[in-house]
């Protein structure tokens, strides 16, 4: 059996891109992480998969699933790659997907870049999923059983779920010893993606996110979305907001309560593989 899939990237958030509407390939953990494996395989933060829409006005069905093998509601570098991707087949522009939460709008602008709106961010708990009585901006989390220390973090969701600490330099953020023990937060009974931020201006942010079954990768669009948004409302910061990530910069907009956050970028064709089994 041959595989045919893309290799694309946004901003170093890398993905292997699997088009199911063109062949039929049955997804189980086994390839999934056997694929991911950056050693004896091929290696990639997604897999991205465009299925046939199952809705009138929508041109494809939009999966997501980490390195670790599990499927997710959104991945805003992804959303910006299946739109080129689609557009080199179809020569369209525009498209509407369809995700686990709901419908994205996808541009692909004359400049290459993308701009994709990503949904309506919630802060409440149940949505999110976090485990907390009542929503607020920021909760203090005890980060050991022994509940000796605290750390303050945001908790909102944009399709996936998402912490945001703010630190003075993102350079020096303990991402490595913090992310993982935040990702498996139990007051986050899905796991969460966690972002470490820092205000440059009021325009302008700079930030590293320990993705949720994954790692630190060098951009997460939703997580950029997300400490824009945060910061917006904590931290002074004023729309649009140019989020400065280790793998570039992402520019995102987003008026207030109840709007759709809107973030554009850039995403990348690295090469066209075939898989043998
Ligand atoms: N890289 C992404 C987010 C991918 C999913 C995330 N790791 C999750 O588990 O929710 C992005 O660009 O948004």
């Amino acid at each position: 059996m041959t595989i045919r899939f893309t290799k694309m990237h946004g901003l170093g958030n890398d993905f292997f891109v699997l088009d199911l509407r063109a062949q039929d390939v049955e997804l189980t953990s086994e390839r999934i992480l056997a694929w991911s494996d950056r050693h004896r395989g091929v290696g990639f933060d997604q897999l991205l998969v465009l299925e046939p829409a199952t809705q009138t006005g929508v041109d494809f069905k939009y999966r997501i699933f980490n390195a670790d093998g599990s499927e997710v509601e959104h991945c805003g570098n992804g959303a910006r790659c299946v739109a080129r991707f689609a557009q080199r087949s179809s020569g369209q522009s525009d498209f509407v997907c369809e995700t686990a939460r709901g419908l994205l709008t996808l541009s692909v602008l004359d400049d290459q870049q993308v701009k994709v709106a990503m949904g309506i961010p919630t802060f409440k708990p149940s949505e999110i999923p976090f485990v907390a009585d009542d929503a607020a901006l920021n909760y203090n989390l005890p980060l050991y059983p022994d509940q000796a220390s605290q750390i303050k973090v945001g908790a909102l969701a944009i399709g996936n779920p998402h912490a945001v600490v703010w630190v003075s330099s993102t350079a020096a953020a303990p991402v490595e010893e913090l992310g993982p023990i935040l990702e498996s937060h139990p007051r986050f009974p899905n796991r969460v993606n966690v972002g470490f931020a820092e205000r440059v201006d009021e325009h302008e942010i700079n930030l590293r996110v320990f993705e949720r079954g994954v790692g630190e990768t060098e951009a997460c669009g939703t997580g950029a979305c997300a400490a824009a948004i945060h910061g917006m409302l904590t931290q002074g910061l004023v729309s649009p907001v140019s989020v400065h990530l280790p793998g570039g910069t992402l520019q995102i907009d987003w008026q207030g309560m109840g709007e759709q956050v809107i973030m554009t970028g850039p995403a990348t064709f690295v090469y066209d593989g075939e898989l043998s089994e």
